[in-house]
């Protein structure tokens, strides 16, 4: 039976026996801190200890520093690991189409370069085939690029759409974009009706890649004047007669399609427009404004024009559903899947969103660098999920509209005066009111009296002296690169939860990095974002008054102070070996007890690394190049985006968000594919990591040459334990140093470059000196 209000709509699975594991796993790793802690007090408090004397302290006192360091990062990352759950939902039970909400889809763009816009038209039009009513659908893409190219591919992703929405429709396709449809392996089907369709359907298709790449080319070659950075507003509603070229028959079938808006904000070299959470922000308005007009005070005026019809007939959805231009639909189901939250009346008020993870179309068998994020999506967000809900991750979230208008949650005023808060539109402010009421899209058209408004509010001095962005209250913030952990956080603090589902078949599927100078472009930036939000007022420790609840808070925290992690690394990386080299004691002897607790803390965090990597659907390689990517990450990224945000704080510069490149490319991507490293990126990340793999390469030798001399493995175990550990973990980079040939090795200059630069160190004494104090 359709919609019995009696069954529930979506049901929440706790994993209870993975987390009475991690937790009393916790408490043993716990007592083993402990045990840790006291050795180091009992050396710096216990003159009778021999040692005292015998060992220089300036060593220790930084290993100290950095094993404190670690064990706070590991108490806030902590409850991550508590209560993990999974969650299912059940569509069949929802009600009739009539009686579901309306949804507004975002689709942003940036560069049609780097996101070439056959890809970004897949995206579109994989959006607008979602099973859900299309007169309840409505798709917006914002072009920060504000591209021709971009506009006149949405216009033949709109005719195309005629053909593909029925088809999809006709056979129950699943898998709605049409790229990955038709190029990827052929539905098994013995139907020739099916085939025949099908077949005719592919004929469009590869008209219309024909055409859209072909524009493309033409119009990328035309624009090479277009300024990406300083280009008035433009807003289309793209129909049947936006069509004006070549495309011979249009919708033929005659069939609904969601309302499709092509959106380029005004954008000005002398204004910020804080990149993708200001495109964002000037979508959440357009679509306000729309369905706020029949309240207008020109209400006389458009009495004697047609709006008034159009008026009664727009909708204002109360979800919206946020996608990068690379991520498409990889199911057709993820609408319906989403409203069975929001359509509960068992689910909370206070839901804001419900996040999809990301998956990735060009992940290969081996992925070396870990670029599908493997732990952050089975195992972190599960966890924050069993907490009070996963942050915002980008994209493939459908969420609440009113969560971005910033009301209080309790009683839904706004935190100051109204227009203050949401800017001088008059059609704006009218429709806030009108917020999550369903309702139908029955005309495509608009005025032009209503276009000129939404020109307006797409300005780009429309945020000025507002809440937008700034000032903490309405829509996607702006205060750091990664604009959705910021927005998250910060909807957290007022009270909005949120869901993660992650069904088995990917709803989602985009462009991941594939090469290591994108990646670590990327994550940098992801770095200095993160570390941005940690130093804020905003930080989930220190933030007041804030509805998280404790565990969360430091989970939360673990997430934005994640980048300063890096510090206790490179101490790890540098001294530990040194020491080695020079013959210095840092750990207990094997024949000591205390050695058990550095034993058990190094090894059980391995074979629980293994054991997530197991249940996350992966193996002891998934483990190891994880471990191998965080080790590369942390003397690059997280060193850079620390120094970067720093330089932020300092206002000397800001941190910008260059798109990473979806145009993917052979050459790019070909050591990624054979399972190798390509060191074709630059010196300023070369260098820190080579020269961290060399200082462990040479003390290893030179200290493992002094132990044998001096017959003194028991007491340098632990040690050697650590460089054998990085040397192991960073063999990729020592094969692209010291034995490959091919043009993805390491330079050699880079090479030369840092063993020049440590042997000066290490020659000048500098550390002889230093170990001697
Ligand atoms: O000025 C800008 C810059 C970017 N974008 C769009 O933002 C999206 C994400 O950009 P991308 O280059 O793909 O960055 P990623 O690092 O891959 O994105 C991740 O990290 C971002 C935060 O740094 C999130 O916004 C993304 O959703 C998340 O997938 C893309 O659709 C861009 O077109 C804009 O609209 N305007
Ligand atoms: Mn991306």
């Amino acid at each position: 039976m359709e919609g019995s209000p009696s069954l529930p709509l979506h049901h929440c699975h706790a994993h209870k026996l993975r987390g009475l594991v991690n937790r009393t796993y916790a408490f043993l790793h716990f007592i083993a801190l402990l045990a840790i802690f006291y050795y180091r007090g009992a050396f710096f408090f216990n003159k009778n200890d021999p040692r005292y004397y015998m060992v220089s302290s300036l060593p220790w006192v930084i290993i100290l520093a950095a094993e404190l360091m670690l064990s706070f990062m590991r108490v806030l990352r902590e409850p991550i690991y508590w209560f993990p759950v999974t969650r299912s939902v059940y569509p069949e039970r929802l009600p009739k189409d009539s009686d579901l909400p309306g949804i507004d889809l975002f689709v942003c763009t940036a560069d049609p370069e780097k996101e070439p816009t056959f890809g970004v038209m897949n995206t579109v039009v994989s959006a607008m085939a979602l099973d859900y009513p299309a007169e309840k659908l409505s798709v917006y893409l914002s072009d920060d690029g504000g591209a021709s190219a971009t506009l006149i591919g949405m216009k033949e992703a709109w005719a195309f759409a005629t053909w593909w929405l029925p088809f999809c429709r006709r056979w129950n396709v699943k898998s709605i974009c049409p790229q990955a449809y038709f190029e990827g392996p052929d539905e098994d089907s013995q139907n020739m009706d099916f085939i025949q369709d099908r077949n005719r359907i592919k004929e469009k298709y590869e008209a219309f890649k024909q055409r859209v790449q072909r524009k493309w080319r033409t119009e990328l070659e035309k624009d090479v004047k277009r300024s990406p950075q300083n280009h008035a507003a433009l807003i289309q509603v793209i129909n049947a007669n936006s069509i004006e070229d070549d495309v011979a028959i249009i919708n033929p079938e005659n069939v609904e399609i969601p309302l499709l808006v092509y959106i380029a904000r005004e954008k000005r070299l002398s204004h910020p427009y804080h990149f993708k959470a200001g495109a964002l922000n000037v979508l959440v308005r357009y679509k306000h404004y729309s369905i706020g007009y029949n309240l207008s005070d020109l209400i006389e005026t458009i009495l004697h024009s047609n709006v008034l019809r159009v008026s009664s007939t727009m909708s204002n959805s109360p979800y919206i559903l946020v996608l990068d231009c690379d991520m498409y639909c990889n199911d057709s189901s993820s609408a319906r899947q989403a409203m069975c939250f929001y359509v509960d009346p068992r689910t909370p008020s206070s839901l804001g969103w419900v996040q999809y993870p990301q998956k990735f179309h060009n992940i290969s068998e081996t992925d070396i660098y870990d670029s599908q994020l493997t732990k952050t999506w089975t195992i972190y967000w599960p966890g924050f999920d069993g907490l009070q809900g996963p942050l915002i991750s980008g994209t493939n979230f459908y969420i609440r509209r009113k969560a971005l208008y910033g009301f209080h949650i309790d009683d839904g005023s706004v935190p100051k005066d109204i227009r203050d808060c949401f800017g001088p539109s008059k059609e704006f402010l009218k429709s806030i009111s009108q917020n999550d009421k369903s309702s139908v899209i029955k005309s495509r058209d608009l005025s032009p009296m209503l276009l000129e408004e939404a020109h307006f509010l797409a300005s780009c001095t429309y945020d000025k002296g507002t809440a937008w962005g700034d000032k903490a209250s309405v829509g996607f913030r702006y205060d750091s690169v990664v604009e959705d952990v910021m927005t998250g956080t910060y909807l957290q603090h007022k009270g909005w939860r949120s869901a993660y589902l992650n069904p088995t078949r990917p709803q989602f599927l985009g462009t991941t990095t594939t090469n290591l100078d994108e990646l670590l472009v990327q994550g940098t930036r992801w770095n200095a974002g993160l570390l941005k939000i940690g130093l804020s007022k905003y930080c989930p420790l220190i933030y007041r008054p804030s509805k998280m609840q404790f565990p969360h808070k430091l989970s939360l925290s673990w997430i934005a102070l994640f980048p300063i992690e890096f510090l206790s690394l490179l101490c790890f990386a540098i001294v530990p070996p040194l020491c080695f080299l020079y013959g210095i004691t840092l750990y207990p002897k094997v024949s000591d007890p205390f050695f058990i607790a550095f034993a058990f803390v190094f090894v059980s965090s391995q074979l629980m690394g293994i054991y997530e990597s197991f249940i996350s659907g992966g193996s002891v390689r998934t483990w190891l190049n994880e471990q191998r990517v965080w080790l590369i990450k942390s003397v690059t990224c997280s060193m850079y985006g620390t120094l970067d945000c720093v330089i932020d704080k300092l206002g000397l510069k800001e941190t910008s968000f260059i798109p990473t490149n979806k145009a993917g490319g052979e050459e790019k991507t070909r050591y990624y594919q054979m399972g190798k490293y390509d060191f074709r990126t630059s010196n300023m990340f070369l260098i820190p990591l080579v020269s961290m793999v060399s200082v462990n390469l040479a003390c290893l030798f030179g200290g493992v040459t002094r132990v044998t001399i001096a017959q003194s493995w028991g007491t340098s175990l632990a040690q050697v334990i650590f460089s054998l550990y990085v040397v192991l973990m960073s063999f990729p980079v020592i094969e692209g140093m010291l034995l490959r040939k091919d043009d993805g090795r390491v330079p050699l200059s880079i090479t030369i470059m840092s063993s020049v630069l440590i042997l000066v160190i290490l020659n000048a004494g500098y550390f002889n000196f230093l170990l001697e104090i």
